[in-house]
């Protein structure tokens, strides 16, 4: 041990005085470590089935840090030395070494399985660099253990793409030799580590690079920052820094906050300023899955992305405005309360009630007190003030009544009154209140079925159906891919940064979706409950019901029906790249099959 980090012990540990002598965040971790009194180096190492588990959690980290670690080995392999990559509890996941040194990081338990966190083991590379969020290097002495004092050794903390600290890289070596460079090459190698796992994000998102000289673009010097549709969700820390950015930011700003000009492929080096005033080079990749398009402008879904349906919502809203009922069509978790709803924020009512209804939860006795209202007193269990009913609340407003056709036929007499007489008696009651509402009804059923059977009266039914809108059932979506990525982005998953791979994708796109809207938001939701953020989700992270088998090129194609793949093709209205994914085959097989052997 060095003249000073014996001085340096002897003071602190059995004179009480701080060393002035080691370098200031040294003497602060070991101060911590005393509050702490839990560093009794305890050698409590993972058994077999808990590491694989940290190891496949992690599993991400690990992809894109393996080759950087190989690298690193490569440069320290002459200067008995160990290199390691922990998770971010300080938990050693990985190591590569130097055989002869590999025995005495053994002695020492720098071994898979060990965690190093500063509460355990005391002042080391690895727990104060996580303590820290910051590079440090601990030589020799600086241990706060004796059992350590024989090791010198440099860490970088890593971070995710958005912001989570993931875990360690360090190197280890025998303290009696000076490691120069180590640091500096730790350093890097994070560097380089964070700068490959942004990378990922350009499958599903916009990636962009930018340095403020030119010739450095590409290099793992550069800023890298990821969009999902126009929103910040990721960044590396020089890009970060460069902006004035922390990662609290991710997920808030837009690309207008931050430059001046339109987020757009740019595949060769271009000048552009950022709102702050500084010139940089950048290039633009577009996201390699298709993605939603940025949030629309749009006065009526507030603050939703362009809903699927916009071009049919803005004939709907002309038409209730006119004073004509809309009718909307859809299988169940289509979407027909939200498309309501847009009609009535986008509609001239939208400052009047926006009150729904559904008529197949009622029981056939209480809807015509929920929808009339009482007068105090009307019949036993009755409110004793009476109630307004909801035709009445929604006067000014727009009424929505769900699930329509399961309206019993002696209602459907009544609302059919209200209709044309725009007035309301409550039960028990003799005065009529006038009302003025804007109707709009749902139903999954096949209404003219009903009217035709005579379960439903032809005259409403006439009434209402004046202008209908049929919302398609996900597996009709032109751009399903689209669509999934856009509710991934407003579930959050895209903030957090995890992905959707393209097999996933695939998979989800062949799926036939009987809950539509609603049970594809149930399974985005489940999924990212479960995913680890920035973690890049695949086909075997699906619930198994999820899973599409992929038709096996040659063979299942062929013995496709010929239908099936017209069909497929005219759903993505002639794009072949769309329905070969949508059929889980190369877009060549399916040219191939349609064209020479079809
Ligand atoms: N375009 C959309 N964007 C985001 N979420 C949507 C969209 N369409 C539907 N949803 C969500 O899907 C779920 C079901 O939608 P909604 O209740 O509107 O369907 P519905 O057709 O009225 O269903 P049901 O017939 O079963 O009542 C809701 O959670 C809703 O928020």
């Amino acid at each position: 041990m060095s003249i000073v980090h014996t001085t340096a012990r002897r003071q602190f540990f059995e004179e009480g005085i701080c060393p002035v002598d080691l370098p200031p965040q040294i003497v602060e971790s070991w101060l911590r470590c005393q509050q702490q009194g839990s560093a009794v180096g305890a050698i409590e190492r993972l058994g077999k089935a808990a590491l694989q588990g940290a190891l496949a959690e992690n599993a991400q980290m690990l992809r894109v840090a393996l080759p950087e670690l190989d690298g690193l080995y490569e440069q320290v392999l002459g200067t008995q030395s160990v290199v390691l990559l922990t998770d971010a509890s300080g938990l050693i996941l990985n190591t590569t070494g130097n055989p002869q040194f590999m025995k005495k990081a053994e002695q020492v338990a720098l071994l898979p399985g060990v965690s190093w966190d500063e509460a355990t083991k005391g002042t080391n590379a690895i727990g104060t660099a996580l303590a820290l969020r910051e590079s440090v290097e601990v030589r020799g002495g600086e241990h706060f253990l004796m059992q350590n004092i024989g090791i010198s050794c440099s860490a970088a903390p890593i971070f995710a793409p958005n912001g989570r600290l993931a875990g360690v890289l360090n190197v280890s070596g025998d303290a009696r030799l000076h490691h120069l460079h180590a640091l500096g090459l730790v350093r890097l190698a994070a560097q380089q580590i964070e700068h490959r796992w942004l990378g990922l994000a350009g499958d599903a998102h916009w990636l962009m690079r930018l340095h403020p000289r030119a010739e450095l673009l590409g290099s793992p010097r550069e800023g890298v920052l990821s969009f999902a549709g126009d929103m910040l969700i990721a960044a590396n820390r020089v890009a970060l820094q460069w902006l004035g950015l922390s990662w609290q930011n991710l997920g808030q700003c837009s690309f207008s906050d931050l430059f001046d000009g339109i987020l757009q492929a740019q595949p060769l080096p271009q000048a552009i300023y950022s709102q702050r005033g500084q010139r940089f080079y950048l290039t633009i990749t577009p996201p390699k899955v298709a993605l939603a398009t940025p949030p629309a402008a749009s006065s009526v879904a507030a603050n939703k992305s362009e809903l699927p349906f916009q071009k049919q919502l803005d004939k709907a809203v002309r038409v209730l405005n006119a004073g004509v009922a809309v009718l909307l069509q859809g299988e169940t978790g289509s979407g027909k309360e939200v498309f309501a709803r847009a009609l009535h924020a986008a509609s001239q009512r939208r400052k009047g009630a926006f009150v729904a209804i559904n008529c197949a939860a009622l029981p056939e006795s209480l809807i015509e007190a929920e929808l009339f209202g009482y007068e105090e007193g009307a019949f036993t269990g009755a409110k004793r003030k009476g109630s307004m009913g909801k035709l009445r609340e929604a006067n000014g407003g727009v009424l929505l009544l769900d699930e329509i056709g399961d309206m019993p036929l002696l209602m459907q007499a009544r609302l059919l009154r209200v209709l044309q007489e725009r007035e309301v008696t409550p039960l028990g009651g003799s005065q009529p209140y006038r009302v003025d509402f804007a109707v709009v009804c749902a139903s999954h059923r096949d209404l003219p079925k009903m009217v035709a059977a005579g379960e439903f009266r032809a005259d409403l039914f006439y009434r209402l159906q004046d202008f209908i809108v049929h919302l398609p059932p996900l597996r009709e979506y032109a751009d399903l891919l689209g669509f999934i990525a856009r509710l991934w982005q407003e579930s959050g998953g895209s903030a957090r940064g995890v992905l959707l791979g393209d097999d996933l994708m695939a998979s989800l796109v062949r799926y036939p979706w009987p809950g539509n809207v609603r049970q594809l938001l149930s399974l985005l939701k489940t999924l990212l409950a479960l995913a680890d953020d920035g973690a890049c989700l695949t086909y075997a992270d699906l619930p198994e019901e999820y899973q599409m088998p992929v038709l096996s090129e040659a063979s299942s194609l062929a013995s496709s029906s010929h239908e099936l793949i017209e069909n497929t093709i005219a759903r993505f209205e002639g794009n072949l790249s769309k329905a070969a994914a949508a059929l889980g085959v190369a877009r060549s097989t399916l040219y191939r099959r349609r064209f020479k052997a079809g």
